[in-house]
């Protein structure tokens, strides 16, 4: 009997708008697959703070200078990434408001995506890599793709729950952020869409592995 082909290594891709679950989501995802997940947002945050650490402009030039002085690596937990600078943790800081302002600028830098492109890509699979673009620009391969979507007002109420700020004006930050994301923004034609919105955590993540199971079983 001839063998059977063996299957490549899976790779699961989690993109969405600002604050739809792409973390959480991947996070429960990684974690029922065994397997790390990759959060590509977080090396786009650690380019931002080591470019404002920098004190210069957010300059291609000088946001590619700091991240050359200061090399920055993922740590791909499945239960939560960090990103060390050397010895440094500088996950905590990766979430402050000046970098939340910061990071859609840097992100369109072409370097910048460069790099955070370069360091994912090293990744041996299999993983769950959550994003914008990991389904289209950065593992375009990848079998099993996901979309998270929810209405500005139900991601800024979740977000309100884990941060004492109003929720107006979190609402009015993740349209911005949305906005300016846009252009890396655009689904997978191939993505499965879903919206969070009625959905709790354990519905979204359930609903995801239904497919990843079927889709790994050829
Ligand atoms: N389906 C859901 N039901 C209820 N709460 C959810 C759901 N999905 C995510 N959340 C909550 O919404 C908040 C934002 O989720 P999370 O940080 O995972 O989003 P994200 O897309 O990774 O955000 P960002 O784009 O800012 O990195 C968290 O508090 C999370 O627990
Ligand atoms: N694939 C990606 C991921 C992220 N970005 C940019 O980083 C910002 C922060 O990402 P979060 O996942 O933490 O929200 C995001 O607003 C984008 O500007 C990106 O461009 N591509």
């Amino acid at each position: 009997m001839p063998a059977s082909p063996s299957l490549p290594p899976l790779i699961v891709t989690i993109d969405g708008v600002a604050a739809s679950g792409k973390s959480s989501v991947s996070s429960g995802v990684a974690r029922a697959l065994g397997v790390p997940y990759l959060s590509s947002g977080l090396l786009y945050r650690a380019a931002t703070l080591l470019g404002l650490e920098a004190g210069a402009d957010l300059s291609e030039a000088a946001v590619l200078e700091a991240l050359h002085t200061h090399p920055v690596r993922l740590e791909p937990l499945a239960q939560g990434n960090r990103v060390w600078q050397g010895e440094r943790d500088l996950t905590a800081d990766l979430h402050s408001t000046a970098v939340d302002h910061g990071v859609s600028v840097v992100a369109v830098l072409p370097g910048v995506r460069e790099w955070v492109n370069a360091q994912l890509r090293e990744v041996a699979p299999p993983f769950v890599a959550e994003g914008r673009d990991m389904g289209t620009a950065v593992f375009p391969q990848a079998p099993a793709k996901f979309y998270l979507t929810a209405s500005p007002r139900v991601r800024a109420g979740r977000r309100a729950q884990e941060r004492p700020e109003d929720v107006d004006a979190i609402e009015a930050a993740l349209i911005r952020r949305d906005e300016l994301d846009r252009v890396q923004s655009a689904p997978a034609p191939d993505a499965v869409v879903i919206d969070t919105g009625p959905l709790d955590l354990a519905g979204v993540i359930g609903a995801i592995l239904e497919r990843v199971v079927a889709v790994d079983q050829g």
